[in-house]
Parts: C-alpha cells; structure tokens; sequence
C-alpha cells in the first residue's frame, strides 16, 4: 500500500509521499538512540513541562489536526476534535503523575537480608510504536505519552493512509521542546518493520492492529528477544437481560457500535439478547440504527460517515453478503451503496449461525449481529464463545448478575451498563487472540521499563532510594 492521503469520502488520492530509504530509517534510529540518552539526563519536571506544552498545542491546534484526520480516515470532524481533546487531556495525566508511577518502591529489606531494598522503574531506549488509522491521534498518543515521560523514545510507524497525523504528531512534540529524535515519524512501508525491529538500537515494540499484524511483530520481537505489547482486534459483546433499562441499553448499544464509524476495536459488535426482551430490545435498537445520519463527515450533525479503506468497505459488504447467503436476516441497511467513496450503512443482522463468517470474524464496520440466548449461562457461552478478548459489555440491574459478569467475561474489560471505552487512568488490553500487555494507567508507563531491583547489605553506606525520591 503506498503510502498516501486518501479521502475515503470522494476516493480521490489528495497527497503521496515517498517511502524512506534504508539510509534514511538508520539516520532516524540513530537520533532516537541519541535523544534516549540525552532524555535519561533529564528530570520528570523537565520532561513534564515539554508535555504539558504538548498539550497545549493539540489544543490550541485543534480544529485543524481534527480536519486532516477527517480527511485521512473519514471520521466525523466532531469525533476527530474530541479525539484530539482526549489526547491533551492523557499528555496532562501523564505529565501530572509520571514522577509518582515512576517513583522508587521500598521492599522489605529485613525480609531479604538487606540493609535496603527497592524497585526502580527506568527507561529502555527507543521503542518502536506500528500504529492503526483507526484513531489516528489516540492510538500513538496513549503510547508516546507514557513513553516519553519515562525516557524513552519514539519511532512511530503509522499506518500507510494517515501520514499527515503522523507527521503532525512529530511536529507537536518537537515544537513542544522535545529533543530532535524524541519521537519521529517513519514513513515506512510494514516491510521495513524486520529491518526497524531487528536494529540492536531498537529495545521494545507496541503495535495496535491486526491480529495478522500482531503474529507478524510478535515474530520478529521473538527472534530478536525483545519486549511487545500487543492490542489487537475484538469482537466485543454487548449482553442485554431482561432487568436492564431497555431504552438506554438499545441507544448505547447504537452509539458502541457505529463510533468511528463502527471502526472500533472496543465497539461492541456481538449483542446477545435474552429470549424475554429481545423482540423489544431489537425493534428499538434497529429503529435507532435506522435513524442514524450518514453522510458527509465534515458535516456536524452526520453520526455516520465512510469507512476509511475501500478494502475494509468490501469486506464488510462480504461478510454480510455470506451471511445473507446462508440464511440470515437483515432487519436495517444490508445493502452496499454504489457512488464515490467508502460507504456503508448502519446494519443489523439476525438469525447468525455458526457457519456465517459475522459469527466469528470481527467486522469493522457499522454492522451489529443480533443473537437471541436462553439464559445467564448461554449468554457467558455466545459472549466467550470467540477467540478474541478485548472489551466486553453487560447490561443488567441485578446485582448478583453484575458480580457474575465481572469474573465470567472472558476479556481485557467488562463494562456493566455502560460502553467500553478507555481512560488514561485504567489499564487498557486484551487476553486471548486480542493481544497481552497493557496501555494507560502506571502499567502503561511501565510496561517499557526496566523494573530493576536494588539490594544493597546492610554494613554501611547511606540510603541510595527512597520511596517517591527518585524519579528518573
Ligand atoms: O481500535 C481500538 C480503539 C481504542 C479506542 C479507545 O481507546 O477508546
């Protein structure tokens, strides 16, 4: 894939770029293994001030970085400001607690026949991030942020049709006062992730995407010995039983799945009904659907726009075509419309079997599957019943049902009665064919650091680490 903005509205190829040449790629490393070392000699404070001018610039650059990512992607322009908002807001959790994640932790030192003992958290070196279009700015902030403010450094591989966020995102955070190679922007192709990777400069990699894409990393970091965090793909449930608030079960639900325009990894995408309330939940759920605007996404009141890949569009149209085929009903939308541009509409389909790709794949697009169970048990069955384990959504107002719900789903998150979404203030992640690690919170931040244990015997020398003192 070239890499290019294309306006996934119109189709039309609005800006191309070059990829960079081997030459080119060792420079970059080469600066960011300079800046590592430059940035293991600064203080939080310092690191801190350059991210809160980060986040004053996304502010104050708002409009525009939302309008380049609407243009690159075809998110709504109103999401795409919010998404640049919820990035300034994470650069300023990070800045405020860095020094306290990072902090020394005392051990019991008599335990361990020390004079002290304790846990240091220190940087890595450059960390390569392969990042999904899906959000654009989100994606690479709620790693660089963390990343940053421990001292290590960015090489961001992007995905190929965002170039310009990317680049912007460099900018930002060279303007913000980081060091030249703090983080950099490679316009890379994903064949030039073995030779990135396998540069002994290179310590750890974070990539969200594709699972196929995840196996492929996870490869070459096996080879290579190094440390991943992998967010991979979902196919989220959304389980409705009969004590939950129906009205607003059917309108969240409409909302968790055609965010993005339905191009989430967290959007729920499976929504297992029980037998009592699904007729009711279903014919408000798909009048909702029904409901929902689409059109052109720089317009404000448009809830839906184009999917961003011309690709991803015919995938989904296929996955719903094969379910058709094989005996599935469709209750809204269904039909792919022809014209310029990514289109697809807000779809409901019932009556899946097994058999029906919608069953097991995930489908990255406004299309939610409507599956009717029987009962608590059931419901636990279907919602597991996939290889994937991101996010996970339960709606019910009995509260043994929500205790049984947080242990029984098999998943990185479960929200109860509400949508699955992330904080820069909860872990974020996966189990199963979704990924391991995690993002945000201190784990996010620790995740690419060395967590060192110091001992020291207890036959002199003054106290070398104290809890909240160090902070590298
Ligand atoms: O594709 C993954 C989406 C993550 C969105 C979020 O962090 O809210």
């Amino acid at each position: 894939m070239s890499i290019a903005t294309t306006n996934p509205a119109t189709g039309q190829v609005l800006k191309t770029y070059d990829p960079m040449s081997e030459e080119q790629i060792d420079a970059a490393i080469g600066r960011a293994d300079d800046a590592f070392h430059q940035l293991r000699g600064t203080t939080v404070d310092q690191r801190a001030g350059w991210m809160y001018a980060a986040a004053d610039l996304l502010d104050a650059e708002r409009d525009e970085i939302a309008r380049i990512m609407t243009t690159e992607m075809g998110k709504t322009y109103a999401s795409a400001k919010a998404e640049v908002t919820k990035c300034a807001t994470a650069a300023r959790f990070y800045a405020d607690h860095a020094a306290e994640f990072l902090a020394d932790e005392p051990a019991d030192a008599a335990a361990v026949n020390a004079g002290q003992a304790f846990v240091r958290h220190q940087p890595i070196g450059p960390v390569l991030a392969v990042m999904p279009w899906n959000f654009p700015l989100w994606q690479v902030l709620r790693f660089a942020a963390p990343a940053l403010m421990a001292g290590n450094t960015g090489l961001l591989k992007h995905a190929s049709n965002v170039p310009q966020t990317a680049l912007l995102l460099e900018d930002v955070f060279r303007r913000a006062g980081f060091p030249e190679g703090a983080f950099t922007t490679l316009l890379v192709g994903s064949d030039a992730v073995d030779q990135i990777l396998s540069d002994p400069r290179v310590r750890a990699a974070t990539l969200t995407g594709s699972e196929g894409a995840g196996r492929s990393i996870a490869q070459i970091a096996g080879r290579e010995l190094k440390k991943t965090v992998l967010e991979l793909g979902g196919s989220d449930p959304f389980v409705v039983m009969p004590s939950a608030d129906l009205d607003r079960a059917a309108e969240v639900a409409t909302t968790a799945r055609c965010q993005n325009n339905g191009q989430s990894c967290i959007a729920a995408k499976r929504f297992i009904v029980h037998t009592d309330v699904f007729d009711e939940f279903a014919e408000k759920f798909a009048a909702n659907m029904a409901a929902l605007r689409v059109g052109d996404p720089m317009d404000e009141r448009t809830d839906v726009g184009p999917l961003a890949t011309e690709r991803g569009r015919d995938e989904i149209n296929e996955q719903v075509r094969d379910a058709i085929d094989r005996g599935a009903t469709v209750l809204v939308g269904g039909e792919q419309p022809t014209g310029d541009g990514w289109w697809y509409p807000p779809t409901v389909v019932t009556d899946l079997t097994p058999e029906m790709r919608m069953w097991r794949e995930e489908v990255f697009g406004p299309v939610a599957g409507l599956y009717r169970v029987e009962s608590y048990d059931e419901a636990i069955e279907v919602a597991n019943g996939t290889s994937y384990g991101l996010g996970s959504n339960a709606w019910t107002r009995d509260p043994e049902e929500q205790r049984r719900f947080a242990t029984d789903l098999d998943a990185g998150n479960v929200f109860i009665n509400g949508m699955t979404t992330s904080f820069p203030e909860l872990p974020f992640g996966g189990v199963k064919n979704s990924g391991y690690g995690r993002e945000l919170s201190a784990m996010g931040m620790r995740e690419f650091c060395n967590t060192k244990t110091v001992w020291v015997g207890g036959d002199g020398g003054g106290a070398i680490g104290t809890a909240g003192a160090h902070a590298e």
